[in-house]
């Protein structure tokens, strides 16, 4: 297919008086992994739904595969997979079981075993749903997106509640799925996740798309202030400080100094800001013990387009402890 897998255009759609989708529009080219990146209750996952052509737009278009979902949202059903948020099973039924369960409802069904060693489930076929770890549900969850050889999945916050660990192996999978021709488009609410796999993504807030592109073209087109950060041995970290002072008077490039803990001055400026620190330096014979510049990430970007902090909305959503079987 040449033209979008996915393609939304002025999507609205509002629970009574809650407008949670406002005027979104995107598409995901073949192949791609696209995000849909944003904090809890901005519209995600109302948004991909209506994509799926499971609820009803109040306005714009979905298309999946060329097909409007609003209309006609059977004609994408074997070839659109669908991992949704807390996706439960019978507490009984095994892996493996699960997995035939579902296969039995597609025309060209995925073989069961490959899928399982996909995802790294073939040791635990038979074990029953309610022994899994979160991980491993996830896993089953992913698989069962997978069940019907879709061209396009959907993936809802798949490494919530997961220990770093197996938020970590998540994410491999998720390359190896794509790496079979899968097209995903990838909902999160973690700037870490969309920026590790993302290869373009929109970040939406309350309902509306504040920022769209690479996760490198958002972080490397901030207007923001750079820092760097040099850290200096006792005895020199005063003389350090006062000569980096000085700058922010004599240099364009800077524009503040702030002192940091154990000798580290942290100085911010343009993203020339490097060319003025280390010249002044060296004309005063001050070497630092380290010098380090503070890594840009999605959170930059979110705060300069939202005005906003994304950790300040985001505490409720720690990562659980790891289980014993998340570390399997
Ligand atoms: N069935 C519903 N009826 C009424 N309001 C709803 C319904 N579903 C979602 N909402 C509201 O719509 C807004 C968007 O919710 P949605 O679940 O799409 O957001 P989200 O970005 O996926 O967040 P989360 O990850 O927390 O689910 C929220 O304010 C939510 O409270």
């Amino acid at each position: 297919m040449d033209g979008p897998v996915v393609e939304v255009s002025h999507l609205r759609k509002t629970y009574g008086d809650k407008v949670a989708v406002d005027d979104v529009s995107f598409s995901v080219r073949p192949g791609e992994i696209f995000g849909i990146l944003g904090p809890n209750g901005a519209g995600k996952t109302t948004a991909v739904e209506t994509i799926a052509g499971m609820r009803r737009a109040d306005g714009g278009t979905t298309r999946v595969l060329g097909h409007d979902t609003q209309r006609d949202p059977g004609a994408v059903r074997d070839r659109l997979g669908i991992q949704l948020q807390e996706a439960t099973l019978h507490d009984r039924i095994t892996v493996g079981e699960a997995v035939r369960l579902f296969a039995a409802f597609y025309p060209r069904p995925a073989d069961p075993d490959d899928l399982l060693a996909l995802l790294d489930l073939t040791e635990h076929a038979d074990k029953q749903f309610r022994n899994l770890s979160g991980g491993q549900k996830q896993r089953l969850s992913i698989a069962l997106a997978l069940v019907g050889n879709p061209e396009v999945a959907i993936l809802d916050e798949l490494t919530t509640g997961l220990d770093p660990q197996a938020r970590r192996s998540t994410w491999d999978l998720v390359d190896r799925v794509r790496a079979t021709g899968v097209t995903i488009l990838l909902v999160t609410h973690f700037m870490d996740e969309a920026e590790r796999l993302c290869d373009r993504l929109v970040v939406i807030d309350a309902g509306r798309v504040v920022a769209e592109g690479t996760p490198r073209g958002l972080i490397d087109g901030l207007q923001a202030d750079r820092t760097v950060v040099v850290r200096f041995a006792e005895g020199t970290a005063a003389p350090a400080r006062a000569v980096l002072d000085r700058l922010t008077e004599t240099h364009p490039d800077v524009h503040g100094v702030a002192p940091g803990s154990d000798g580290e001055v942290a100085v911010t400026g343009s993203r020339r800001v490097l060319f003025a620190v280390m010249p002044a330096l060296a004309e005063a014979d001050l070497v630092p013990d380290d010098i380090r510049t503070v890594t840009r990430t999605l959170e930059d970007v979110f705060l300069a387009v939202t005005g906003r902090t994304y950790a300040e909305q985001d505490d409720e959503d720690e990562p659980a402890l790891a289980t014993e079987g998340d570390r399997s």
